[in-house]
């Protein structure tokens, strides 16, 4: 593709695709020379054009010379623009998901509904690219905005009709995660996070908010879960944007949630659809999970999904990776439960999603992670105590901190909490004292593969380990 063809200029230099770091440069690459939290990628055009790009995204004060250079002042954002033009066609479905939590939950189970529905799937998150025969990771929740297109393109050529991906805040505040045609964009909910990144949770909430502002096609829809003390803010930015609305949940007109039990192996629910009450199985434990498939049920119908087709495809879900996945039960017969909880209001809903279960106690295992968030510590801390009944605080992918500090931060929220630094001998601790009729909660990691201490991801899985402590 000419670059002329690309952008509002008059150039047949051979466009050759697109490169965010200057390593990666190849002859006729457009090189994106952003500021970013560790380097000035601006520092880097002149070696970018030396490996030979054929033109350089950048501000307007940036210098460029010899190739076009292409100013704005949100230099990603034209970057992905650009770049969206070069990688299409894309597949005809395609929706995101953002909240706090719940992302990663509701694009898969949205991607489990279509395909039980006959389509051809995917989602992209923070478990990867996952499709019906196969899962790549990425290795973060919203990829590069060049890896994210290329990857919707690919899916494309392979036949993928329908795809749900996560837009994380990072990813939003980024332009890393647009440019495709977005159908429909669904909220789950807002709490504490990454205040690290956003100066304020304000910030934090606007950067999410681009979804329903910009980033969602004009004639799109928003799929807002009501039970969030924000979703009527949401549902203001889908009104102010003309997006067509699909409710989900307490208040749900599209879905309205009437009554929920749990039940030993999931839960009773009565929904309202079109006039009509529904009754559903769902094969899922916690008040959280069902939040999540009736959001990713609004995907579906947002998408031309039909009713009946989506609401026998509830009764069928698979569990998500590493979301209260039971790893192993003890030999006392304490099952083990895994969850991704690493927020304070993630820890809420994974704990009271296991409390209709115990009869005995609650032992939880958390930690929090390193370079991220210092506020939130002694909150998941304090939530943990108050909800369990034994807590036990270790590590959590420390990075480059002090893990002591971290945990005493945690327990800062939790002084009456044991201290097992080393993961491992928390979750061989917590099965030890695990009685019949307790529970046991390792938070933090769900599907991860790694302890992150420094710059080194040594091996480790929260199922696995539990196993092996229970053998
Ligand atoms: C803080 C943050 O989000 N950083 C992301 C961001 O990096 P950045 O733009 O700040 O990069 P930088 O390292 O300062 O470099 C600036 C620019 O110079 C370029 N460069 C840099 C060095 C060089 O030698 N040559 C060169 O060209 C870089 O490619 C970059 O374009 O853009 C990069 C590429 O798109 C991301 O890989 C990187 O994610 C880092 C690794 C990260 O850890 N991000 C996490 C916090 C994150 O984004 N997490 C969210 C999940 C949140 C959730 O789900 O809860 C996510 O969406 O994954
Ligand atoms: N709808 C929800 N409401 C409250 N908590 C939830 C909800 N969905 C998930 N959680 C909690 O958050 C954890 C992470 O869920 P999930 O991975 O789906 O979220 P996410 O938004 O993708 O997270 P991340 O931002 O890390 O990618 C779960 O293990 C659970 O503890
Ligand atoms: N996407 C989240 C994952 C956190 C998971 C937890 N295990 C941690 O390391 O804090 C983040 O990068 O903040
Ligand atoms: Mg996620």
């Amino acid at each position: 593709m000419q670059l002329g063809e690309l952008a509002d200029i008059i150039s047949d230099s051979e466009v050759t695709g697109f490169a965010l770091d200057h390593r990666k440069v190849a002859p006729g690459n457009i090189f994106g020379a952003f500021r970013g939290s560790r380097f000035n990628g601006e520092d880097f055009i002149g070696e970018a054009i030396r490996r030979g790009a054929s033109a350089i995204v950048a501000r307007p004060d940036a210098r460029v010379d010899g190739v076009p250079h292409l100013a704005d002042d949100e230099p990603r954002r034209l970057f992905a623009q650009l770049a969206a033009r070069f990688f299409a066609p894309y597949p005809d479905a395609i929706v995101a998901v953002t909240g706090t939590n719940g992302k990663t939950s509701t694009v898969e189970l949205t991607r489990q509904l279509w395909r039980m529905a006959g389509y051809r799937s995917a989602s992209i998150g923070t478990l990867g690219v996952t499709t019906a025969d196969d899962q790549v990771k990425t290795g973060l929740t919203t990829p590069d905005i060049v890896t994210f297109l290329s990857n919707m393109a690919g899916m494309d050529r392979m036949g993928i009709s329908h795809v749900a991906y996560e837009a994380s805040s990072h990813g939003l505040d980024q332009y890393r995660a647009e440019g495709v045609p977005v159908k429909a964009a669904a909220f789950t909910n807002f709490s504490r996070d990454h205040l690290d990144y956003h100066s304020s949770m304000e910030e934090y909430f606007a950067a999410k908010m681009r979804l329903f502002d910009e980033v969602v096609e004009d004639d799109g829809v928003a799929v807002v879960w009501t039970g969030d003390a924000r979703s009527e803010e949401v549902i203001g930015h889908a009104r102010r944007r003309g997006l067509k609305l699909v409710t989900v949940g307490p208040d749900g007109e599209t879905i309205e949630l009437k009554s929920r039990t749990s039940t030993p192996l999931g839960q009773a629910l009565v929904l309202r659809h079109e006039g009509k009450e529904h009754k559903l199985a769902l094969p899922l434990i916690g008040a959280y999970q069902m939040n999540n498939v009736l959001t990713a049920a609004g995907l579906v119908l947002a998408t031309g999904g039909d009713w009946a087709t989506t609401l026998a495809g509830m009764a069928r879900v698979s569990p998500v990776r590493g979301r209260l996945e039971r790893a192993v039960i003890s030999h006392a017969g304490a099952p083990v439960y895994v969850d991704y909880a690493h927020t304070p209001d993630a820890i809420e809903a994974a704990i009271a999603a296991l409390r209709p279960h115990v009869e005995g106690r609650l032992i939880t295992v958390l930690g929090a992670g390193g370079d991220r968030d210092e506020g939130k510590r002694p909150e998941m801390g304090a939530v943990a105590a108050r909800l369990s009944d034994i807590v036990i605080v270790t590590d959590d992918n420390p990075r480059s901190e002090d893990p002591a500090a971290i945990r005493k931060a945690v327990l800062a929220g939790a002084p009456t909490a044991i201290e097992v630094g080393d993961r491992r001998a928390a979750i061989g601790e917590a099965i030890a004292m695990a009685k019949a009729g307790d529970i046991v909660l390792v938070a933090g990691k769900g599907h991860e593969q790694g302890q992150i201490i420094g710059d080194q991801v040594l091996p480790f899985d929260d199922v696995n380990v539990a196993r092996e402590c229970a053998a």
